[in-house]
This record gives structure tokens, sequence and C-alpha cells, in this order.
């Protein structure tokens, strides 16, 4: 598999405008706009910073993962994604060195990206998304 950077780094915040004040007006990120993925049960927003992103999410639902996640840990950093350039590939690879998936086959995440999730068990803690866009 081949990784080609960090494509963003996903945070789990309470409120998208209060999250939003801090990154755009305070550290001058422009924000890009939000962007709801019912799937996931979030709303991401979306700020560029050099080569990779800032992804504010904010859960939809009290039954999503970014709302448990911020019941059991806060507000922070939920995952890092990275983009991969084929993830149909990726996860076979994975899968065949006996890694836990999440996502076996990709879904579609914010901007029409393939996306899925390695279990935070078989990466020494961390949720990793790879991403194809
Ligand atoms: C829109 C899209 C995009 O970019 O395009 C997105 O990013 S969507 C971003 C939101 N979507 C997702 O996160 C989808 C993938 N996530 C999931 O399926 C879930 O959140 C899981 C990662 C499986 C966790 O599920 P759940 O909270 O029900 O399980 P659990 O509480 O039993 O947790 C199992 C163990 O994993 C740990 N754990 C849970 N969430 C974690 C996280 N985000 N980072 C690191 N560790 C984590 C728990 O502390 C626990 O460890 P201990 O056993 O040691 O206590
Ligand atoms: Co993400």
């Amino acid at each position: 598999m081949k990784i080609l950077k960090i494509d963003h780094l996903g945070i789990a915040v309470k409120s998208m405008d209060e999250g939003k004040n801090f990154w755009s007006d305070i550290l001058g990120l422009k924000f890009e706009g939000a962007e709801t993925v019912q799937e996931q049960k979030v709303t991401t927003g979306f700020f560029p910073v050099g080569e990779s992103e800032v992804e504010l999410l904010e859960s939809t639902s009290p039954d999503g993962p970014v709302a448990k996640y911020i019941e059991k840990k806060g507000e922070g950093i939920q995952h890092v994604a990275f983009r991969v350039e084929n993830i149909e590939e990726a996860l076979a690879e994975l899968k065949e060195r006996g890694v836990k998936l999440i996502d076996e086959t990709p879904r579609i995440g914010a901007g029409g990206a393939k996306i899925a999730f390695l279990h935070p068990k078989a990466t020494k803690g961390v949720l990793v998304e790879l991403c194809e866009r």
C-alpha cells in the first residue's frame, strides 16, 4: 500500500460554531464550509493547512461515534486520516496481514472521498482513517 500524506486530522467538538471560532478567528485558517455525512452521524468542517486539513466533527446524534468519543474522552483529536493511492488495495493488504478493520469496504465520506477506518485496538490506540480522493 502507498500512503501519500496526512489528509486530515479529525477533531471532535461539541459545537461547530464554537470550534470554528478558534480555528478560523484565532489561528486564521480558512473555513471551507460544513457538510453533513449522515452515515457517520457527523457534520464536518474543513480548514486547509498546507498539504493537509483540519476536520472539525460535530455529532448529529447522541449515539454517533463522535458523541460517544466526547462522552468518554472529551473534545480532541478523534482520528488521523491518511490519503492512500488505492483504498481497496490498502484494505486488502491490511486484512491479509491481520489488521482489525472497522470497514472492510470503503464508505463515502466528506467531499465524496472513499473512506475506511482501522480499529484503534490494531493501531496502538489511534483511530486511523484511510481515504482516497
Ligand atoms: C466524515 C468522515 C470523513 O473524514 O470524511 C469522518 O471522519 S467520520 C468520523 C466519525 N466516524 C467514525 O469514527 C467511524 C469509526 N469509528 C467507530 O466505528 C467507533 O467509534 C469505534 C472506533 C469502533 C469505537 O466504538 P465504540 O466507542 O462503540 O467502542 P468502545 O467505546 O467500546 O471503544 C473500544 C476501544 O477503543 C477506544 N476508542 C474508541 N474510540 C477511539 C478513538 N477515536 N481513538 C482512540 N481510541 C478509541 C476506546 O477507548 C476503547 O478502548 P478501551 O477498551 O481500552 O477502553
Ligand atoms: Co475524517
